[in-house]
């Protein structure tokens, strides 16, 4: 019911002891009333008032800035004339805004606060744009407070400094507040209290880190790899001799260097043999890159919100983003009534309730004071201002392009004219052997290996070409051709060859790459460069899990981490947290670094990493647990993924208090598939098909890697819920249809050379790389930063195997479970929120005490959004099953 129609009912239920009530009178009043409001309400009432806080503020900084230099010779003529004198009489000043001017800016200095009499101009200023703005731009309410503090310890502060000057810089406040605090105190004192008060503001306003220097976390030994020779090419490259001149002349040496990132070597076009019938045309494609300027380091965080955009009306405005960092921004600025749980209902309970409260949108400007009375009085009110996940670690600063390397793309790799030649005319010659003639041909040099694309004659059937793939591999004698007749959407018939100079393709050129940098996916992965140059780079969101097989050396390593890599340079720690499974111990212990920014574990656990099988089977439990959680939580939202409900959180439409939250994506990584299959089973496969299958919508993704893809590893439950699939070189046909459904990474050249199977598509890659000590420095960059206080936690999993057959004694349970007993028999509410509240715990740590209380026969099962039943009625009985416990 509106304030107005309450208001207008009022004069109605009084008529009858009115003595002559006068309808018309009544009515008038009415009408009056409802226009003053009105009035009061309308927007350009507010525009005008803050024209006048504007002008005032003006009026008030010229006048005092007046005042300055003119104050010795008008404050004879305010002290000597009254105010009557000084409003009509004739008396002359020096202030540039008049006799007005001059009294004020006196009573402001003289008689006020000196010198921080300029705090009203700002003050009036602020004033003015919120309400010129129509909306709380600046805070009100913290200003005053920062005012007064203002006020006092500037007035004080100049007094005591400038004791004795004629120009009054403390005002009368100043000067009271000196002499009082210099003969309570002394001299020394007021200035060592003038100093802690100067300081602390200083320390809150800038939350100054003071960090004593700590002794430097010892990174993990770098991962054993092959012989890393990463500029060393495969494919023997000492016979082909290196034209002098190459066309490439970049502007400097950082040009230079992602020019060869790109991998493209300009080739100039081949002189036409007369001999030759068929002549070759090159297809550059070349990718255009971003040049990194020497200055870059700071890399441009995403350009994508974190969050997804607040309504028009509650955007903060440009003056408040400070303000903001001062606001508590956790979601508790949600006001809600009290949940129908809450034990003696002191507020009167609001039954059936909606869930999610849309928040007016206010669109005329109200004052915060307003907003308090209205917080009292009205239903639920949210905060104008959208919830930012990030805000917890504010001052987080994403890693730069600076700690990834170039990885000698400084060095122009050029390409062999004659090799593009010679593997031609063997392509040709071998076709013709075989009584195949084609009409043209074309090459696109890439990376790592060159498309040769043929349109064969009229009437050449492309199988027949598909078949001669082995002899065209012996006649060109390289290793790792792949025939693809024909390329989809073409019409022509490729051929890849190997290169015999290769280039690298550095992660650093992918991740300065535009389409990177600019890119709106919610989960960016910068995997590789394809033949044609693109850089590919695709959303692990929408992939939405990722299998990858290779055999051991082959790139699988050096593939994770660039994936990992290219997540967090566009992450941010409140957005992505990962769960890293590694068998082998060594390969993702580095990130260990950045366990309390990026990692999830298990809660209770000391390493984020998980290396042991059982810890595995745990985690993936709790995985699931953590997807069912969230799924409930989507569906008391009204929402149907994690966009659209972090979307509600952010807009506060949602509540804290009862359970909701903020969700990061999580990304599983596991490191060494085959090895888990083997030790553990169904005990794995079961949960991750789980997880496949359903967790992509509450926002947690796969990416499962192993050396081994056989039939039995990569079994048809896992395949059927993996669609992207990427195969590094593995060692037989067999294996590559295990994972790609088709013969083809069997023919891969090794060191990142790869396909990937995404949307239907097989596209040959050549993985971008990163080296260790990149991934160490990034890490470390990370993880030297002030992080969360500890590891993102997940649900507890409690294996029935462990517990079965013998009841938790007490001690085994949480340390608050007597507490929350009593907490729930006292109140007869099986709630978990109640426990929350109460107790103060996080949605987990309460989730899994209502467990325990279950367990011991304390409350009932769990029945979805209801509270649980209490089975204990009395304190006594409780005590008894407690005494069981012990
Ligand atoms: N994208 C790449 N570009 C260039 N070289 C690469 C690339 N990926 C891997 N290499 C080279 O191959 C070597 C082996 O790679 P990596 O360690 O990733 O293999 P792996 O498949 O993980 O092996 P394992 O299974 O034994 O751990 C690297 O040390 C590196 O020299």
């Amino acid at each position: 019911m509106s304030k107005n129609k309450l208001k207008n009912e009022k004069p109605e239920s009084k008529k009858p002891k009115a003595p002559t009530p006068n309808p018309d009178v009544l009515k008038k009043d009415k009408e009056a009333e409802v226009k003053v409001k009105e009035l009061v309400k309308d927007e350009r009432t507010h525009k005008v008032m803050g024209v006048f806080f504007l002008l005032l503020s003006v009026y008030c900084f010229i006048a005092f800035t007046s005042y300055l230099f003119t104050w010795e010779d008008d404050q004879d003529k305010v002290f000597r004339y009254t105010t009557r004198e000084l409003l009509i009489g004739d008396v002359k000043v020096d202030n540039l805004l008049g006799r007005l001017g001059a009294y004020v800016s006196h009573n402001f200095f003289y008689n006020g606060v000196g010198i921080a009499a300029y705090l009203f101009c700002y003050f009036f200023f602020i004033i003015g744009v919120n309400f010129i703005v129509g909306r709380r731009v600046f805070r009100v309410w913290r200003n005053i407070k920062y005012m007064i503090f203002g006020l006092l310890f500037i007035s004080m502060a100049m007094a005591f400094v400038t004791n004795g000057a004629d120009f009054p810089w403390g005002g009368a406040l100043g000067n009271a507040l000196d002499k009082w605090t210099s003969g309570f105190i002394g001299k020394t004192g007021t200035a060592l209290l003038l100093l802690v008060a100067g300081f602390s503001w200083l320390i809150w306003k800038f939350n100054f880190d003071f960090k004593w220097p700590e002794k430097k976390v010892k990174p993990p030994k770098p991962v054993p790899v092959a012989p890393a020779a990463p500029a060393t090419p495969a494919v023997a490259a000492t016979a082909v001799p290196t034209p002098a001149a190459t066309a490439a002349t970049p502007e400097t040496a950082r040009g230079n260097a992602l020019k060869g990132d790109s991998g493209v070597v300009v080739i100039p076009p081949h002189e036409e043999d007369p001999e030759e019938e068929i002549p070759m045309t090159l297809i550059e494609k070349d990718e255009e890159v971003t040049i990194i300027p020497a200055a870059h380091a700071a890399y441009v965080p995403p350009v994508t919100a974190p969050v997804p955009p607040p309504v028009a009306s509650s955007e903060p405005g440009p003056g408040e983003e400070e303000e903001e960092e001062e606001e508590d921004p956790g979601p508790l600025l949600y006001v809600e009534d009290v949940e129908e749980e809450l034990p003696p209902p002191p507020p009167p309970k609001k039954k059936n309730q909606p869930e999610e409260v849309a928040f007016e949108i206010k669109e005329t400007f109200k004052d915060e004071e307003d907003e308090v009375e209205e917080l009292a009085t009205v239903r639920p009110v949210v905060s104008a201002d959208p919830y930012d996940p990030s805000l917890d670690l504010r001052d987080y600063r994403y890693p730069g392009l600076d700690l990834l390397e170039n990885h000698n793309a400084d060095k122009v790799v050029v390409q062999d004219t004659g090799e593009l030649e010679k593997n031609k005319n063997q392509i040709i010659d071998t076709l013709k052997n075989y009584d195949i003639s084609i009409q043209k041909i074309s090459a696109t040099v890439g990376p790592t290996v060159t498309l040769y694309e043929i349109v064969p004659a009229a009437g050449v059937r492309i199988s027949r070409i598909k078949n001669l793939e082995d002899d065209i591999a012996l006649s060109l004698s390289a290793l790792g051709i792949r025939i693809i007749a024909p390329i989809p959407g073409k019409g022509t018939i490729g051929i890849e060859v190997p290169n015999v100079k290769k280039s690298i393709v550095s992660l650093k050129a992918l991740l300065a790459s535009e389409k990177f940098q600019n890119s709106t996916m919610d989960l960016p992965i910068a995997i590789g460069k394809k033949i044609d140059n693109e850089n590919f780079i695709a959303d692990l969101a929408k992939m939405p899990h990722l299998l990858m097989a290779g055999a051991t050396g082959q790139g699988k390593s050096v593939g994770i981490n660039t994936l990992l890599v290219s997540l967090l340079y566009k992450k941010h720690p409140s957005q992505l947290k990962f769960v890293l499974v590694d068998p082998k111990k060594v390969e993702l212990s580095l990130y260990k670094l950045i366990e309390k920014h990026f990692l999830a574990k298990l809660p209770g656990e000391e390493d984020a990493i998980i290396t042991d099988t059982k810890k595995v089977i745990h985690t993936l439990n709790a995985l699931c647990i953590e997807m069912d959680l969230r799924y409930d939580l989507l569906k008391e939202a009204g929402t149907r993924n994690i966009r659209e409900y972090n979307a509600k959180f952010t807009q506060r439409r949602l509540n804290p208090q009862k359970g909701h939250r903020f969700l990061p994506f999580i990304v599983l990584v596991v490191d060494e598939f085959a090895d888990l299959i083997m030790t553990a089973g169904k005990e794995v496969e079961m949960p991750i098909a789980r997880l496949a299958q359903l967790a992509r919508a509450v926002g947690i993704h796969l990416i499962i890697a192993t050396q081994r893809p056989s039939v039995n590893i990569i079994t048809g439950t896992i395949k059927a819920n993996f669609p992207a699939r990427v195969a590094f070189k593995v060692s037989s046909k067999i294996d590559s249809r295990t994972i790609l459904d088709i013969g083809g990474a069997e023919q891969l050249i090794g060191q990142g050379d790869m396909l990937v199977s995404f949307n239907g598509e097989l596209v040959r890659l050549q993985c971008a790389f990163v080296d260790t000590p990149e991934v160490e420095s990034v890490a470390e960059f990370i993880g030297n930063q002030k992080g969360y206080p500890d590891a993102f936690l997940l649900p507890e999993y409690v294996d029935d195997k462990d517990s079965d057959g013998r009841e938790l004694s007490l001690a085994d349970r949480d340390p608050l479970f007597e507490e929350a007993a009593q907490v729930i028999v006292q109140t007869q509410q099986g709630s978990t929120s109640l426990l929350q509240r109460r107790m103060k715990l996080g949605y987990n740590r309460a989730g899994r005490l209502m467990d325990q209380l279950e367990s011991a026969g304390i409350v009932g099962p769990n029945m979805g959004s209801k509270a649980r039943d209490v089975l204990v009625k009395t304190e006594s009985e409780l005590q008894e099953i407690l005494n069981d416990l012990l």
